[in-house]
């Protein structure tokens, strides 16, 4: 906890991308990976947390190093940022860029209450052969 406040402290001052080899070179870890909601990532807003490709990011000590500039993360944090980033600039590793950031990882939950009500509705069958023969005679 103590390192993370100190990484913090450093953040502080951006680089807008110009030290993007020191952030590469440095010995920083997030790491204690837990499991979160997308819910719980957006009130994690204010402390830098993203959401990339299903695992979560606290891009703290990353954002001063962005060659985008620190700015252009802003209006994402505490969202998904997987789209953003393959339109923005696809060819970037970002995975390996931000490793270190590497916080947690998406719980994938099924609402089984919605799945019932979903498989008891006939229209949301299948369409197996002897339903799609019946639903010519109802067409
Ligand atoms: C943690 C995630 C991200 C990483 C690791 C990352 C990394 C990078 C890297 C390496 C570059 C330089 C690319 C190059 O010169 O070819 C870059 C540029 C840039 N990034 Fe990101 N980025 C991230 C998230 C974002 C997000 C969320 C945005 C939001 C729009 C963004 C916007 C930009 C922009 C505008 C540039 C400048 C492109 C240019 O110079 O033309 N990045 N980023």
């Amino acid at each position: 906890m103590k390192k993370l406040k100190q990484i913090k402290e450093m953040s502080k001052q951006p680089t807008n991308g110009k030290n993007h080899s020191a952030w590469l070179t440095s010995e920083v870890s997030l790491q204690e990976i837990k499991s979160y909601t997308r819910q719980e990532v957006k009130k994690h807003k204010d402390d830098n947390w993203v959401i990339y490709k299903n695992k979560v990011y606290d891009l703290t000590p990353y954002m001063k190093h962005h060659p985008g500039g620190q700015e252009t993360i802003l209006p994402y944090l505490g969202k998904d940022i997987t789209r953003t980033v393959k339109s923005v600039h696809g060819w970037v590793n970002v995975e390996k860029l931000v490793k270190k950031c590497h916080i947690g990882n998406i719980t994938l939950t099924l609402n089984i209450e919605n799945i019932e009500k979903t498989s008891k509705d006939e229209k949301s069958k299948p369409l197996t052969p002897s339903r799609l023969r019946f639903q010519e005679f109802e067409n």
